[in-house]
This record gives structure tokens, sequence and C-alpha cells, in this order.
């Protein structure tokens, strides 16, 4: 696996990918890797002939009270995970290649409406970092295909609204969210939380399913469901962020015809924000 910081040697290995006709997948990370980010790996593996991972803690992401600072760094146990898989490229800009004229002069890329609700509501600008710092790496990786995780719904949607609007040549697939066996999703922000926390942290997934067995068993008065399903993760100790159930595509909420549901939350337990999600398919 070879491991490049510099962007003009990466363009360089591109080019010559680009004389063999390679095809190329790309997923991008925040580093801490774990399964979740492993499975988009493997998917990754199966799509293309080359596999590049990039590396970027993106401070245009954080909010100014978030974790940039507190955000895990584990480079060295990541690369070895990443080698054993078969990765062909780790991607490791640093900040200054990255943003050259620093943060406050950065031409960015927004996506209109879909950024600013739920998440992008509570996480002011987020999605306009995110969606920055993917335009970036696209234009730097190149790849033919990119992998993203459904733990981060919003996020996967955000970005396909991206490459439908600047006619990006490259092909997005979502990844399932991988979850341990208590049925927590996996996340890097999960090591911040205390034993108890943890112990308490799978009842917001159990939360969630119960609403979409609801409404798969023919459950209409969704406000009703979500008070309740709100009420029993405040009484479990977590403070509730938002729960809500939207239309998949749009993430609107949804109308009478829309059959293709999500049910997205977000709640603090202690100080660690989880998020999570469920789809759900109703037949009429
Ligand atoms: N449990 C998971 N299952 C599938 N994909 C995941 C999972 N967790 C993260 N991903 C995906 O991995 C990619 C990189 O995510 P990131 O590095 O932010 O990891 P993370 O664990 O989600 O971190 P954070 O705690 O900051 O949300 C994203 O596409 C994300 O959706
Ligand atoms: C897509 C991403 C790598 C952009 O920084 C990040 O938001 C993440 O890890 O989900
Ligand atoms: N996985 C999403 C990255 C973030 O929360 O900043």
């Amino acid at each position: 696996m070879e491991i490049v910081s510099d962007i003009n040697q990466l363009r360089e290995i591109r080019r010559k990918w680009q004389a063999a006709k390679t095809s190329i997948a790309f997923v991008p990370t925040m580093g801490n890797l774990h399964d979740g980010h492993l499975e988009l790996v493997k998917h990754a593996k199966q799509g293309a002939d080359i596999v590049v991972v990039s590396i970027f803690v993106n401070p245009l992401q954080f909010g100014p009270d978030e974790d940039l600072d507190a955000y895990p760094r584990t480079l060295e146990e990541d690369s070895r995970k990443l080698r054993e898989l078969g990765v062909d490229l780790l991607f490791l800009p640093n900040n200054e290649d990255i943003y050259p004229r620093g943060l406050e002069q950065q031409t960015f890329v927004e996506v209109p409406g879909i950024s600013y609700m739920i998440c992008g509501a509570s996480r002011p600008g987020h999605f306009r970092g995110v969606a920055t710092i993917v335009c970036k790496l696209f234009n730097m990786v190149q790849p033919n295909q990119a992998y993203f995780g459904e733990k981060d719904f919003q996020q996967l949607q955000v970005i396909r609204a991206m490459v439908t609007d600047l006619s990006m040549n490259l092909s997005i697939y979502g990844v399932p969210t991988q979850r341990s066996a208590d049925g927590l999703a996996l996340s890097s922000r999960n090591h911040y939380l205390s034993d108890a926390e943890r112990s308490i942290a799978p009842k917001l997934y159990q939360e969630i399913v119960k609403v979409a067995s609801a409404i798969e068993s023919g459950r209409t008065d969704y406000t009703k469901l979500l008070t309740q399903a709100k009420e029993n993760l405040a009484a479990l100790g977590f403070k509730p962020d938002y729960l809500e159930i939207r239309c998949a595509e749009s993430l609107m909420p949804p109308s009478h015809e829309d059959t293709s549901l999500v049910i997205l939350a977000a709640a603090f337990l202690g100080k660690t924000r989880l998020i999570d999600n469920l789809q759900v398919k109703l037949f009429q």
C-alpha cells in the first residue's frame, strides 16, 4: 500500500492508473477506522480495480464548540488495517495543502435545502464543510466510484445531490450501517462513551426500531409516535436532538404517497452526540 500526502504525487500516480485504464474506487474517511469503514473498503474492492482511502479530519465541517481537537487520531493502526485489506493507496493530505488560502477564504460547495434540515439545522455549516471537502477530494483522486456509509444517511443524500447538481462523473454507493452485536451503530465517537453510557447507547437504535415497527404495522400518527419515542429516550438518559420520519430520497416530511421512508435520530448521551437511522418501506 502506498501512503501519499503530497497532492502532486497523488496526481502522478493517478495518471499512471489512467494510462493502464484501471477503475478507481474511493473511500473518504476521518480515520480511527472500525468495521464500518472496513465494510466500505470491502465493497470498494469488489467494485473496482484500485481502492484509494483518505484520512483527513476536516476542520471545515466542525462547529466552533465541536470535537475537532478531541477527534480520535490512530494513524498507525488505521494503516495496518487498510494494508491488511489490500488497499492500494492511503491518501493523507495535510491542512495546508487542502486549505492553502485558509478556512476563511476557502471557496465552498453548498447543497441548498437538504443541507439545512435535520443534522444541518443542529450543526450549521456542517454539510457545507462536508460537500466542500468531498468535492475537493474527488477532484484530487478523480475516482470512478465513491463509497459512503448509510449511518450518515443525510450526508449520503447531500453527496448524491452535489454529484447530480455539479455533473460529477462518478457513481456514489451507499453501504448499510454496521453495528455491534447489541445494535449500536459503529462510530468513532463511541469511544467517548463511559461504560455506563455505552450500556445505554444501543437503546437509541431500539427506539428507532420500535418506531419503524409501528409504521410498518400501519400507524400513521407519526407526531404521537415520535413524541412518545423522544420521551422514552429522555427517560433512559438521552438528550434527544431530533427524531424524524422523512421521505428517504428528499428527506422532506413524507406525503401520503411516499412509500420509502427513513427514521433519523440524533441524541446526546452525556457529551457524546450519537446518530442513527433506519429505512422503512411501506407496501400499498
Ligand atoms: N457503522 C458504520 N457503518 C457503515 N458505514 C459507516 C459506519 N460508520 C461510519 N461509516 C462511514 O464511514 C465513512 C467515514 O466516516 P467517519 O470517518 O466520519 O466515521 P464515523 O465512525 O462515522 O465517525 P463519526 O463518529 O465522526 O461520525 C462515512 O461514509 C461514514 O458514513
Ligand atoms: C465524508 C467525510 C470523510 C468528509 O470529511 C466525513 O464527513 C465522514 O467521515 O463521514
Ligand atoms: N461521519 C460524519 C462526520 C462528522 O460527524 O463530522
